[in-house]
């Protein structure tokens, strides 16, 4: 057993920063991450052409601005390596390959009993902890949904996290299931390598661009978010018109209103939108 002040779950983006900012303050802790190395989602699961959406003055972490040189929207690579700079600066050591699988808190003693998997040895280690940071990702586990026919069917299946680029389907038939911002840009990468792409859109998404959700992200700090929405949702319409007709539909509620409450962000077209208009890009 260890006993430790702050147990931080993930070393992701988030438990970095929490961890740099408890460094900061010389408060003991320790991140316990199942992979064998930090930020794996952004080094071994996003594919090749991905850019941060957001400008990169809302992506530092704390203490760390990026440079003034670097582009406003941070390709993957270059974030890497502005994750890998902030954990030499702040010293940050995980203890990896260790699945925390429970957290119980004991009002008697007032401490967390955190139980986690050491994936090596297959062992189960315990931690005490007078606070627990879960910081384990939106998006760390992925999930294929049960399709009928899947099992016969006798092309390729891949979920998003495992696509890199379309170069390995040129002259194949490709479809897309989800029209998050993965799905509209792995299908909009999919059709500049020629590939004969259609995309699955079953429900209503708002769709904008990157300057769009920058200035809403600027104006969100002066104005309601009703109003942001209304400004957004305008501009989205002026630029790319009724999309209704191409399969797109845009949600009763406004963009920054789903994302705020209800974690859906809205999708920043990357130039899936023209392909969708011109036909290259089939909507199911
Ligand atoms: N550059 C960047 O910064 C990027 C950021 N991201 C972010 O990463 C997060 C994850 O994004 P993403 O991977 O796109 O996942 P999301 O969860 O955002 O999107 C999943 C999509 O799949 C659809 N879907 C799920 N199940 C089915 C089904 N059975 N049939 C048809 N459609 C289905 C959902 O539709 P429905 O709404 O109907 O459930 C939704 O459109 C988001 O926050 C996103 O914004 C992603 C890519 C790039
Ligand atoms: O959630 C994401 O990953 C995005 O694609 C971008 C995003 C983050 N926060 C936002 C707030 C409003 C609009 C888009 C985003």
């Amino acid at each position: 057993m260890e006993e430790i002040v702050v147990l931080i779950v993930g070393a992701g983006p988030s438990g970095l920063a929490t961890s740099a900012c408890l460094s900061v303050h010389s408060i003991p802790h320790i991140i316990l991450e199942k992979e064998d190395i930090y930020a794996s989602l952004w080094k071994k699961r996003a594919y090749d052409r991905l850019k941060l959406h957001l400008a990169k003055e809302f992506c530092s972490l704390p203490f760390k601005p990026h440079s003034p040189d670097s582009p406003t929207y941070i390709p993957k690579d270059m974030f890497v390596d502005y994750l890998d700079d902030y954990v030499k600066t702040f010293n940050i050591q995980p203890k990896y390959q260790r699945h925390v699988e429970s957290a119980s808190y004991d009002e008697a003693d007032g401490k967390w009993r955190i139980e986690a998997k050491n994936v090596l040895t297959g062992g189960v280690e315990v931690y005490v902890a007078e606070f627990l940071v879960v910081a384990s990702g939106e998006n760390s586990g992925k999930y294929i949904p049960e399709l009928p026919g899947l099992d016969s069917f006798s092309g390729e299946t891949l979920h998003s996290s495992e696509y890199k680029s379309g170069a390995k389907y040129e002259n194949k038939e490709v479809l897309v299931v989800g029209c998050g911002n993965s799905g509209m840009e792995i299908a909009y990468d999919l059709s500049n390598y020629g590939v004969q792409t259609a995309i699955v859109i079953r429900n209503p998404v708002h769709v904008v661009t990157k300057e769009i959700v920058r200035v809403g992200m600027i104006f969100s700090k002066y104005l309601p978010i009703f109003i942001v929405d209304i400004m957004a949702v305008l501009m989205s319409k002026i630029l790319y018109g009724d999309l209704s007709k191409y399969g797109i539909r845009r949600p009763a509620k406004g963009p920054f209103y789903l994302k705020a409450t209800a974690g859906r962000a809205p999708v920043i077209d990357v130039g899936t939108v023209a392909k969708i208009k011109s036909k290259e890009i089939k909507v199911n």
